[in-house]
């Protein structure tokens, strides 16, 4: 087992530590600066990061952590590693509708096999490891997660800040009735993990640390996360830091539905 159950708890400790501090940024009037590659930055992430970083040292010691805004020293990233996005949906935090989250996952060969994603605005938290299962914690009551069956309307979630012409494309190419629903962040993905919708193609950029842990909580919760080949998503410094596009599916016996019946590419 790659986690037991107290390491699970000590990684959502982690993470709501630092959902305390994005907190206490989104109190206040929020300042940012422009990254690189023109997505936004705040105080915010930089102290999520620094409270993950801390936490993750101190409790798993000696494990490569790769985070969006920081990394362990040296050049080799190890078969197993940490990681973290630790604030994922800035645009949104930004725009204060909520939907931001916190995300940490472990990563083995390749494999997402722990992930931790916490809204901390909403107060919900998802977490889930293999061999124990996939859960949310809302309020103070937690419970089991799974993903959905197919139903006669296809439940589809898509970027709120990063939309695109390719998805429209998709949307109008569907055989089936649908209901569209923006939502910003990896909180999609752990919208399909809890039965609550049931397809995401994505068609924009998004990074490893964006995915992994909200990867991880997928599925486990019964879901997939694949290429638009149909190759399972995965990770490490071997792939570029760039996903290719890909597309969340809930209902695993189903997969086939979408590369045999829907134009995707
Ligand atoms: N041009 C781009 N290049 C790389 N990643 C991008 C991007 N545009 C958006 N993203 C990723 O999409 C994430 C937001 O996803 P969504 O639109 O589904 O909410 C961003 O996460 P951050 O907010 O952590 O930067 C960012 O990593
Ligand atoms: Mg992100």
């Amino acid at each position: 087992m790659s986690m037991n159950q107290q390491q699970l708890e000590c990684l959502c400790r982690i993470a709501h530590e630092a959902g305390q501090e994005i907190m206490e940024v989104y109190g206040t009037n929020i300042g940012h600066w422009n990254k690189v590659d023109d997505s936004p930055l705040t105080e915010a992430d930089l102290r999520a990061d620094r409270v993950i970083r801390q936490g993750l040292e101190q409790h798993f010691p000696g494990v490569f952590i790769l985070s969006e805004e920081s990394r362990s020293a040296g050049d080799e990233l190890p078969e197993r590693f940490f990681l973290v996005d630790p604030l994922d949906g800035t645009k949104e935090f930004l725009k204060r509708n909520d939907e931001f989250t916190v995300n940490i996952a472990l990563v083995e060969n390749g494999v997402p096999v722990v992930g931790v994603v916490l809204a901390p605005a909403l107060g919900e938290c998802f977490y889930a490891a293999r061999g124990l299962g996939a859960f949310k914690r809302d309020g103070q009551s937690y419970r089991a997660i799974a993903t959905a069956k197919l139903g006669s309307t296809l439940r589809v979630m898509g970027s709120r800040s990063h939309g695109g012409d390719k998805l429209k494309a998709w949307l109008v190419g569907l055989s089936q009735p649908y209901d569209f629903v923006a939502v910003g962040s990896s909180l999609k993905f752990c919208r399909i993990a809890e039965g609550a919708a049931d397809i995401y193609p994505r068609f924009g950029p998004t990074s490893q640390w964006d995915t992994a842990a909200a990867q991880a909580v997928l599925e486990i919760a019964g879901g997939t996360v694949t290429d638009l080949h149909g190759q399972p998503l995965r990770y490490g410094l071997q792939r570029p830091i760039l996903n290719p596009e890909f597309i969340v599916f809930g209902d695993r016996e189903k997969n086939g539905v979408i590369f045999d019946g829907y134009s995707i590419c």
